[in-house]
């Protein structure tokens, strides 16, 4: 089934995170006992079918997207995959408008993989959203190997650069990053 997604993403041109993060995604859901989900950024619904195998039966995922072809294609996965419609709440729209208004320490993951420049809103929202014990996921944070090269002092690449030392130097968080995948930025909430 994610085959078919992966598939779907590509026809869309919207990059899936990448097989090793897309399991480290199952695993934080898991041991989190994720219940209450957001994904920023749906896509055609591969984060989302990793964020569920590892979310509780009774969670539910809340992921946003722009764009509703790739918010229906995202629907036509979780249909094959045989999540039951109660499990998802897909919200079309910008992140930067859609978070501000979902509840403060309601949730239990958020996974950020949106547009990177509206990463540092998107993490800062995302931190106010979590509970305590609550895990942050940021995907593309070594964004194809250019954050770790001084040398590479372009706009996106400086962008994600600058959120992860932000995530590592706020007090309210622990961080590790896993360079798996395009790299998984993962932080819990103190
Ligand atoms: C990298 S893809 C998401 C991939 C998905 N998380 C997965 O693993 O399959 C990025 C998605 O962010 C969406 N996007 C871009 N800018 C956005 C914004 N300002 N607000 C919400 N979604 C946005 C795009 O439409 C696209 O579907």
């Amino acid at each position: 089934m994610l085959l078919r997604a992966r598939e779907r993403a590509a026809q869309l041109g919207c990059t899936p995170v990448l097989p090793g993060a897309g399991a480290l995604l199952s695993v934080l859901a898991a041991a989190a006992q994720a219940r209450a989900v957001v994904e920023v950024g749906t896509g055609a619904g591969v984060g989302s079918l990793y964020l569920l195998r590892g979310m509780p039966a009774d969670g539910v995922l809340t992921t946003i997207d722009l764009e509703v072809e790739h918010q229906r294609a995202a629907k036509q996965a979780f249909a094959e995959e045989g999540v039951r419609p109660t499990r998802t709440r897909t919200i079309s729209g910008r992140a930067a408008d859609v978070l501000p208004r979902l509840t403060d320490g309601g949730y239990d993951l958020v996974f950020v993989d949106a547009d990177k420049d509206g990463y540092p809103g998107y993490v800062e929202q995302a931190v106010r959203l979590l509970r305590p014990g609550g895990v942050l996921a940021v995907d593309n944070a070594l964004w194809h190997d250019r954050v770790g090269d001084p040398a590479r002092r372009d706009e996106l690449t400086t962008v994600i650069r600058e959120v992860g030392r932000a995530v590592r130097a706020d007090e309210r968080l622990v961080t590790a990053l896993v360079p798996s995948g395009d790299g998984l930025l993962t932080a819990v909430r103190r």
